[in-house]
């Protein structure tokens, strides 16, 4: 049975007519619908009606494709409907059909048209199914155009429901595809927005970290720059304050003394005042003479122009002469002239005679004046300033006064040009003027001249003719004038001279007292450092564990920071560290701030060198906070440019052998061992051999400590010895923390045995010297540990705390000490409360940012201070030592010669 494909589908169940069939149903249907073709309808269509009457369906592929692929909906409506009208077309399918087609046609036109690509993407043509459209173009190009298929009623119905479902089937998938696309889509862009999105805000964010870090390096130099000024105002506030304190002090002293001053200077003024103003009221009388004498002069030069009209009138008349006029006027020229050469003398500083006052008697008396009002001038700070003012303010008054003058005279000169009836009463008016600025002017001039001489203290000088009774009714003046300022007025001045003279006295105690006081703190400090001194030898020889702190400088990084030093010394012995309760005062053996050397801070310590090899214990240790500079102290720096305490000892110990190797015979044996993670290290051997080696901490029969199983090297020489140490550095543990600084992170335990025999007398001695470099205490949290550094950290922290309870357990004489909690306190227990001299540096941050670590290292060190160790010398007589050695080459097999026993 032939099969149709329609749509990808095999279509079944449909009968094809047979040929002849066909033929005769083209034959008989020759124009069927001949007047509904006018759009161009295929011939198919035409030839229908026939078998349709024969209820059978026009189910050629042809028909189908014809349907199919033109916009049949008017054409075909029209053929159903006059399919329906002759009621062969009955089934009621038509609007059913009309509306697949429809859909049909025009998802047809979206897919071709509109979705071209949507169409490949979301239906993938499968390999040998064409689709509809090609397969019914292909078909249109292949198939012949009289070729007719017949499909049965059922089978076409079935078809076009087939149609329909896939239609349907197809809409909806379509619906789909269009839903997810779009689905797809909004994804796409909302993902692409917020890509976007994201890239700009990434962009933005980085600018702003930028910005921020920018922000950040600022705002810490700005907070640098802050506290430098801070610092700066604080010391400029407290010398401010100590200058005001001094100078309220002097104020003080001074109030009471300027307050007698102050009345005494008043009736010096007022004294020279009433001088003055005699002086002032002769000239204003002279002047006044002076004025009158010219208005009377002017009135006879009147009289006189009058007479000589009237007596040339007369001469004309009667020829007498004026000689009675003439001889007056001269009367009055001469006394007129004489007034005006008293003025200008005394104008000029140098009045040759002065209301009868002869030059001489009259400079005596001046300068007696000046000299006492120069003596107050020089000595009284305030009269000095009161002076100054006076002669400044007095000097102003005289510049105006003279441009009145030269005003007034520019005034008479233009008078030559008024009108002589207009000219004598402006003439009186501006003469009255001149007078009066005259006067003022004399008057300001003489008291300018008063004040400069009292100021330099010397008196004017006043030249002319001298007659004796002047001399003589001056020189009584003076005497005059002299007992006054040695009897009445005059004492007020010898007051304020004493007032002043007292001021200098007590300025001079004053400084004397200062430097006493100077005087008395240095003697006090150099007492009390001497007091120390003894003090610390006294408790050296009781055994009494010593400490010393010492305070490290900034670091770079603490710098940077802008951390501010909270730690100062109040002397050698005294550390105050400033805590937001306030400053706390702790005592130390010795303090070392940043100014001291490492020579200065091993000079102190040497003294120990001599004791381990006088058969001593002795134990020097460092304690602190991780970089608080307990390395730099033990062993320098790393170019060893600073050497520490240790590489300065091994020198010294070969210094006082060298010193002593007449007198005795030494041996030098070192061992060096490291305490890491709670497990001893000889670091004499590499760190993958001693792992397999075990270091027990043994007691011999003299309470002496000694790590069994670790070597001890002879060495024979400082080089030796720093050789050893150097081989060791090398196989110790250390890391660097978060702060990036090269930490240690064991404990470094060097113990040098010191044996020496005394050539003289055989006996020996056993010295030991254990130097220790303690691992920096630390929180973990704040060095940021994880890890390897957290175990460290905690094995390091808790023989710290093991090393403090040992410390509070011989601080307050306990009895049981607990020495066995740790590894470290079990190796120093004869260093710790035992046979031994210790000296422990307590090493400590000046800055701000260590405030809480500084605190609890200070306090821990102070209690190590109240421990009492019993140091004792390792000594045997020589008979004990040959009996050891006697014993020794018995067990050893070797013969034992007579005098050995
Ligand atoms: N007195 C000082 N003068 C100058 N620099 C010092 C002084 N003390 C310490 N330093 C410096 O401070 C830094 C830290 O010091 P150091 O390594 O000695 O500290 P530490 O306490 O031994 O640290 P850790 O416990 O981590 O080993 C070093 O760079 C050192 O040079």
């Amino acid at each position: 049975m032939p099969s149709l494909n329609f749509m990808g589908r095999k279509l079944r169940n449909h009968m094809v007519a047979p040929a002849a069939k066909q033929r005769a149903w083209e034959r008989s249907s020759p124009s069927r619908c001949a007047d509904e073709n006018k759009g161009g309808m295929s011939r198919i269509v035409q030839s229908q009606p026939l078998l349709w009457a024969q209820n059978e369906l026009p189910g050629s592929i042809q028909d189908l494709r014809e349907e199919v692929q033109h916009q049949p909906c008017n054409v075909h409506s029209t053929h159903l409907d006059q399919e329906n009208n002759t009621g062969v077309w009955k089934c009621g399918g038509a609007s059913w059909l009309r509306k697949s087609r429809m859909k049909w046609n025009s998802f047809k036109r979206w897919m071709s048209s509109d979705h071209p690509i949507e169409e490949s993407n979301t239906r993938p043509k499968e390999p040998n199914v064409p689709s509809v459209s090609t397969k019914v173009r292909d078909r249109e190009d292949d198939t012949p155009t009289d070729m007719k298929i017949f499909i049965p009623y059922d089978s076409a119905k079935l078809c076009i429901t087939q149609i329909a479902d896939d239609m349907l089937a197809m809409k909806s998938r379509h619906l789909e595809m269009v839903q997810e696309l779009e689905e797809n889509f909004l994804i796409a862009s909302q993902e692409n927005q917020e890509k976007t999105v994201h890239k700009i805000r990434t962009y933005y964010q980085n600018k702003l970290n930028a910005l921020k870090r920018v922000l950040h390096l600022y705002q810490e130099k700005v907070e640098r720059r802050n506290v430098l000024w801070d610092e700066k105002i604080k010391i400029l506030q407290s010398v401010n304050e100590r200058l005001q304190d001094e100078q309220k002090a002097l104020q003080e002293r001074n109030r009471h003394d300027s307050a007698t001053w102050e009345r005494e200077k008043s009736k010096i003024m007022e004294l020279f005042s009433s001088r003055l103003d005699q002086l002032h009221n002769h000239q204003a009388s002279t002047l006044q003479e002076l004025q009158m004498a010219r208005t009377e002069m002017g009135r006879v030069q009147e009289m006189l122009q009058n007479s000589k009209e009237h007596q040339t009138k007369e001469c004309v008349d009667s020829g007498a002469p004026l000689e009675g006029a003439k001889a007056r006027l001269e009367v009055l020229r001469e006394s007129l002239y004489k007034k005006e050469r008293e003025l200008s003398m005394l104008i000029d500083g140098g009045g040759e005679v002065l209301n009868g006052v002869a030059p001489s008697a009259y400079t005596r008396l001046l300068a007696a004046v000046i000299r006492q009002a120069h003596l107050v001038y020089a000595e009284v700070t305030e009269a000095k300033q009161q002076f100054d003012m006076m002669a400044e303010g007095n000097r102003k008054t005289i510049a105006d006064v003279r441009n009145k003058v030269t005003s007034i005279q520019e005034i008479q000169t233009d008078m030559e040009y008024v009108e002589p009836s207009n000219r004598k009463d402006q003439s009186e008016i501006i003469t009255s003027d001149q007078v009066t600025q005259a006067v003022d002017l004399q008057k300001h001039e003489v008291l300018q001249l008063a004040l400069d001489c009292i100021k330099m203290g010397v008196t004017p000088t006043i030249n002319g003719p001298v007659s004796e009774d002047d001399v003589a009714a001056l020189d009584e003046s003076v005497k005059k004038f002299e007992e006054n300022f040695t009897h009445g007025d005059v004492s007020n001045l010898e007051v304020g001279k004493s007032v002043g003279q007292q001021l200098l006295l007590l300025q001079a105690e004053l400084k004397q007292i200062k430097e006493e006081n100077k005087k008395m703190t240095e003697y006090y400090t150099a007492e009390r450092t001497l007091r120390k001194k003894y003090y610390n030898i006294v408790e050296d020889m009781k055994g009494k564990i010593r400490v010393f702190c010492r305070i490290r400088p900034q670091t770079r990084a603490e710098l940077a920071k802008g951390s501010n030093t909270i730690v100062s010394c109040l002397d050698d012995y005294s550390v105050i560290l400033e805590t937001p309760r306030g400053p706390r005062e702790f005592q130390f053996d010795r303090i070392f701030t940043t100014e001291h050397t490492q020579d200065d801070v091993f000079q102190e310590s040497s003294r120990l060198i001599q004791s381990a090899i006088d058969g001593f214990n002795v134990c020097i240790f460092a304690y602190g906070q991780t970089g608080s500079g307990k390395t730099f102290t033990m062993l320098g720096d790393r170019e060893q440019k600073n050497p520490g305490i240790i590489p300065r000892t091994f020198t010294r110990i070969f210094e006082i052998i060298q010193e002593n190797e007449t007198k005795f015979e030494f041996k030098v044996l070192a061992s060096m061992l490291e305490l890491y993670n709670d497990r001893l290290q000889d670091l004499f051997v590499s760190p993958s051999e001693a792992v397999s080696k075990r270091i027990e901490i043994k007691k011999d029969k003299k309470g002496l400590v000694f790590a069994q199983g670790a070597e001890a090297k002879e060495a024979t020489s400082a080089g030796e010895l720093f050789a050893l140490f150097e081989l060791s550095s090398a196989n110790r543990h250390i890391s660097a923390t978060k702060m990036n600084i090269e930490s240690s992170r064991s404990h470094l335990i060097i113990s040098i045995m010191l044996e020496s025999r005394n050539l003289a007398n055989g006996s020996m001695t056993f010295g030991k010297l254990n130097l220790v470099d303690l691992a920096g205490s630390e929180r973990a949290a704040k060095t940021g540990a994880k890890d390897d550094q957290l175990k460290e950290a905690n094995s390091i922290n808790k023989s710290l705390s093991a090393l403090g309870d040992v410390i509070s357990a011989l601080a307050l004489e306990q009895a049981h000490v607990p020495y066995r909690n740790n590894k470290l306190t079990q190796l120093m227990q004869d260093s710790l409360g035992g046979n031994s001299k210790t000296l422990m540096f307590l090493n400590i941050s000046p800055s701000d940012c260590n405030l809480d670590e500084t605190l609890t290292s200070l306090i821990y060190a102070s209690r190590v201070k109240a421990i009492t160790n019993h140091a004792q010398k390792n000594m045997e007589s020589k008979e004990i030592a040959q009996l050891k050695e006697v014993i020794f080459r018995l067990k050893s097999g070797q013969a034992v010669e007579e005098e050995d026993v």
